[in-house]
């Protein structure tokens, strides 16, 4: 059962068309980024997921029902850092967290162990690491042990250590069958952590889906020989060869299954063509995604 469907979702803030005509599935049990560059649109979609903002047109389901408070329950968000008080404890601050959410004490001990605070519960708030600060928000959302975590941007402002700690902590929090939907700018995010993405831009979404479904990072091969026009027509007739062209001094082949260098190598021997160079590299996340934004306006 999919977690989150939404069905043409359009959202416009005066002149700003925020949203456009945006549909995905997020499902159960994934790691979801909603990626995109600032002013993409992502905060406006995740705040119409949790009511804090109306569509203008479409809708979504919660949970494959139409959204009520007892689905929305079911969710756990950090839409922006929450206001800790610094000389308080963590185990103070999620008091009165879980008084302002209406829930019970009985869950702060468990959410703390969960986040790895319990040995620091009884200090200050100001005394943690930018990490630990974190860490105590989400610690914030898992009160009532909710099936499914939205996070605005979880690492922004961390520093390297911080997103680190974050990282990890989602991961666990996936591995223990949480569905987490998190918006970021960061494709590191996705590499590092997303099941599945949906790329927007300008509020438009480019795809959606399971991250090596979308974003296709094919192994490709850069070779060197003599003569390079040979070389290239070569590879060109390699069985699987999708695209090949002369680059920097260089033959850059793509295929459509990974590539055997020494199967390669042999080819082109048998053929006349000694290589002085072949290695087999693997596109960027970043020049991938460049492909996916750039096919978009061009
Ligand atoms: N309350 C508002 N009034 C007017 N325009 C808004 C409002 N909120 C957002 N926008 C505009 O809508 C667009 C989408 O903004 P949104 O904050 O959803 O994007 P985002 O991808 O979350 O960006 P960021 O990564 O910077 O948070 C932007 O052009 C933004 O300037």
């Amino acid at each position: 059962m999919p977690v989150l469907t939404l069905q043409h979702i359009s959202k416009r803030y005066g002149s700003v068309q925020a949203l456009s005509d945006v549909s995905f599935t997020v499902p159960e049990g994934s790691v979801f980024g909603v990626l995109g560059p600032n002013g993409s649109g992502k905060t406006t979609l995740l705040g119409i997921v949790m009511d804090v903002l109306k569509a203008d047109s479409g809708n979504f389901r919660l949970f494959d029902k139409s959204p009520t408070a007892k689905e929305r329950q079911q969710i756990g968000t950090l839409l922006e850092t929450p206001n800790f008080y610094h000389y308080l404890s963590g185990y103070k601050n999620l008091e009165i967290s879980a008084s302002i959410k209406k829930r019970g004490k009985d869950d702060i001990n468990r959410v703390l162990e969960v986040t790895g605070l319990s040995h620091r519960k009884d200090y200050a708030f100001k005394t943690y690491s930018l990490g630990m600060k974190q860490r105590l928000a989400l610690a914030g959302v898992l009160l009532g042990d909710p099936d499914v975590l939205i996070l605005d941007e979880p690492t922004n402002g961390l520093d390297p250590a911080g997103i680190a700690e974050v990282r990890a902590l989602i991961r666990q929090l996936s591995a223990s069958g949480k569905t987490i939907i998190l918006a970021s700018h960061l494709l590191d995010e996705v590499e590092k952590v997303c099941t599945h993405v949906a790329i927007l831009q300008t509020g438009k979404l480019l795809v959606s889906g399971a991250v090596n479904e979308v974003i296709v990072r094919s192994d490709f091969v850069e070779a060197g020989a003599e003569n390079l026009d040979l070389l290239s027509r070569l590879l060109n007739e390699f069985p699987g060869a999708t695209l090949v062209e002369i680059k920097d001094g260089m033959v850059r082949a793509q295929f459509d299954t990974a590539p055997d260098p020494a199967a390669i190598n042999r080819y082109c021997a048998e053929r006349g063509c000694w290589l002085t160079f072949l290695q087999v590299r693997k596109k960027s996340l970043e020049s991938a995604f460049l492909e996916i934004t750039n096919n978009a306006t061009s």
